[in-house]
């Protein structure tokens, strides 16, 4: 709908026909987005061919679980120098890679020339054009101001970043956390617990993004605090919503059928266990949460094991000296 505002015809590739045919006769996505028109601008084919055929751009949001197939369904029909964008906020299981990375491998293109699209973002205010600033980050830069200028309008204001690498990582192992804040609330914790599991909750993303290559101001940034701050608060997050549902004592198999959406910090929390290990850093939310969520322990129980741990410095040290050799 940015896209179309700013002039652009825009094609939407869907596995499904007949949301293709809603979106082209009706103009509306009524399982998605509810309520609203869409520009006619938006054109919708199951035709990936045709989807993609001498676009300049192609933006990709599918679910990181889908990732990989869906850019093998491109490729036979991707013309080597288009500008590739995603969207997708999560890792590939069990490789660990970044989506990026994955894009990059099955197009055989450079990593940097990925642009990656984040921050804080609900499409259902982003569609009725509610005022939003997001972040588009690739290491070349030319790309990525390519990307802001196609989406920047006075609704949606859009920033470059250098730290591809960090906006990832942020916009991925924040939906940990937001999970957590939902899980909080629907145990009837309250603001104190809320504030103290997003506080500390950046704290371990952060850390871990940081031992993994991220530079740690980008967690200061939109894709870290401002993407946290929507999805651990907010009525339209899945993540949130899931957590809720979890912490009133919900099986994980009910909540995921009732949301009929993906809610990626289910997968990135499986991520984050072997990432901690795999990189030698605390991660004790996502760890808690992990035993929760794979492991059937009681989330009470998790949250005792979080509040009880050993005394600590609130400054415990990041080791910036991975960051440091990354960007020499
Ligand atoms: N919803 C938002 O506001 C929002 C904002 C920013 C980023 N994201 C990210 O976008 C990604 C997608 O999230 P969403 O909210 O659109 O999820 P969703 O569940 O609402 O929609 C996912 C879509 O992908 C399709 N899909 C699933 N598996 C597929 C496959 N194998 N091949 C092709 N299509 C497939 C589904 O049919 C559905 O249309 C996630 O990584 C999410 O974190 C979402
Ligand atoms: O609805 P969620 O929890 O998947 O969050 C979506 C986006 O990441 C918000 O920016």
């Amino acid at each position: 709908s940015v896209l179309a505002d700013n002039g652009h015809d825009v094609f939407v590739w869907t596995r499904s026909e007949q949301q293709a045919a809603e979106i082209n006769l009706q103009h509306t996505n009524s399982r998605y987005l509810p309520g609203i028109t869409l520009s006619d601008r938006i054109v919708a084919s199951s035709d990936m061919e045709e989807a993609v055929k001498g676009t300049s751009a192609i933006i990709i949001v599918a679910p990181s679980s889908a990732m990989r197939t869906v850019v093998q369904q491109l490729k036979p029909h991707y013309t080597k120098g288009t500008l590739i964008i995603h969207a997708t906020k999560g890792f590939e299981l069990p490789s660990l890679k970044r989506m990026s990375a994955v894009i990059a491998e099955e197009l055989d293109s450079a990593e940097g020339d990925i642009v990656v699209l984040s921050g804080p973002s609900h499409a259902e205010e982003v569609v009725k054009r509610n005022p939003t600033t997001i972040v588009v980050a690739a290491l070349n830069d030319e790309k990525a101001n390519y990307a802001r200028d196609l989406f920047m309008n006075v609704n949606f204001r859009v920033y470059t970043n250098r730290d591809q690498v960090g906006v990832e990582l942020a916009g991925a192992l924040k939906n940990i956390i937001a999970l957590g804040a939902g899980m909080s609330d629907g145990l009837g914790f309250g603001d104190n617990a809320k504030a103290a599991i997003i506080t500390r909750g950046l704290a371990e993303i952060s850390r871990v993004g940081v031992q993994m290559g991220a530079n740690p101001l980008t967690f200061s940034g939109l894709a870290g605090v401002g993407d946290l701050v929507v999805t651990a608060t907010s009525k339209h997050s899945r993540n949130w919503r899931a957590g809720y549902a979890l912490g009133q004592g919900k099986p994980l198999n009910e909540v995921l059928e009732a949301m009929g959406m993906v809610v990626e910090g289910i997968r990135t929390t499986e991520a984050a266990h072997a990432i901690s290990i795999k990189f030698n850093v605390q991660m004790p939310i996502a760890d808690q949460l992990y035993q929760v969520l794979f492991t059937g322990k009681d989330s009470r129980t998790a949250v005792e094991a979080l509040m009880g741990r050993d005394p600590k410095t609130e400054m415990e040290v990041m080791k910036l000296e991975t960051w440091e050799q990354w960007h020499k």
